[in-house]
Order: C-alpha cells, then structure tokens, then sequence
C-alpha cells in the first residue's frame, strides 16, 4: 500500500458536510483505506476572490491504486457530491487535489505530484503538518520548511 496525501476544500453548500461526506467515500474506495485526517480549518478564499470562506483539510489514505486510478476515483467523488468545474478559480461544492502519492514525483498531463501550488497553500500546509510534521517531500525539502517559507495566510480551526 502506498500513503497518499489528499486535500479536501469546500466553500459551498454546508462545507463541513462536503467534508465529512469525502471522508466516507475516500474510506470506501476500493484497495484504499483513510487513516487520518487532519483538523478542518476555515480561512478566506487565496487571492482575495469575492466567494465564500473555504473549509479545508488533509486526509491520509493508504491505497493499492495506482496515481490515475486514484485521480479517477477522486473525481469521482467531486462529482457525486455536485462538483461542476464552472471556472478555474470558482467556489465549489468539493476539490479533491493529490499533494503527494508515496514518495513519487509525477508529471503527467492529467497530473502533477507532488501538487504544483503546495508550497504556497497553506491552508494545505498546515493541515498536512498537523498530520506528518517530519514528512519530506520527494525532491529532499522538508514539510516544515516549506511551512516556514509559505506566504502566510490566517486560518482559523473549525
Ligand atoms: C480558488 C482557490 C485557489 N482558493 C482557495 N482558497 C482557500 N482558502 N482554500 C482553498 O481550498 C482554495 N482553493 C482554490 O482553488
């Protein structure tokens, strides 16, 4: 089995239920089992968009399936709990991104592991150092680096 990271946002349509919803699912996927999840944590839309506050977290899972079965069954859940890809930057009801799958770095067309924007997030940051505070990153930085460097940004513990 291999240890992935998934973080889970929300900021539509009672995000604490979206939340708790994704969990479940994650825990029934085939060949996969959660394992932790961090705090949900509340805080502005990143670049000031005009939506309503995210609720985000970061789930561990551990998972036989391969990186683009995860993804699938990853979008999979975005849909069933309402997910429509309006724009890039919307609100929406559920997102489902892979920050890390093991210790692989992945560049496919459908999918970049681990996930291009981490470093500047903290609200997956901080989430998955609640989790994993020693984790290191496939290419040798720290977690607890990255969180030292990342643009700081307020998030509040639901
Ligand atoms: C629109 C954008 C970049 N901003 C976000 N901002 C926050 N706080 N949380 C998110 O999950 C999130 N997701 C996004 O996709």
């Amino acid at each position: 089995m291999i240890r992935a990271y998934i973080a889970l946002g929300s900021n539509l349509e009672a995000p604490a239920q979206q939340l708790q919803q994704a969990l479940s699912a994650l825990d029934e996927l085939a060949d996969t089992r959660l394992v932790a999840c961090s705090s949900f944590y509340r805080s502005p839309p990143m670049a000031g968009m005009d939506q309503p506050d995210y609720l985000n977290a970061v789930a561990a899972i551990d998972t036989s399936l391969a990186p683009l079965a995860l993804l699938d069954a990853l979008q999979g859940i975005e849909q069933q709990q309402g997910r429509e890809r309006h724009t890039r930057w919307g609100a929406r009801t559920l997102d489902l991104d892979m920050v890390l799958y093991g210790d692989q770095a992945i560049e496919h067309e459908r999918l970049t592991v681990p996930h291009y924007g981490m470093a500047e997030r903290a609200f997956v940051l901080i989430p998955l150092f609640e989790l994993a505070p020693q984790l290191t990153l496939p290419d040798g930085r720290q977690l607890a680096t990255l969180l030292a460097q990342c643009p700081p940004q307020t998030l509040f513990i639901r």
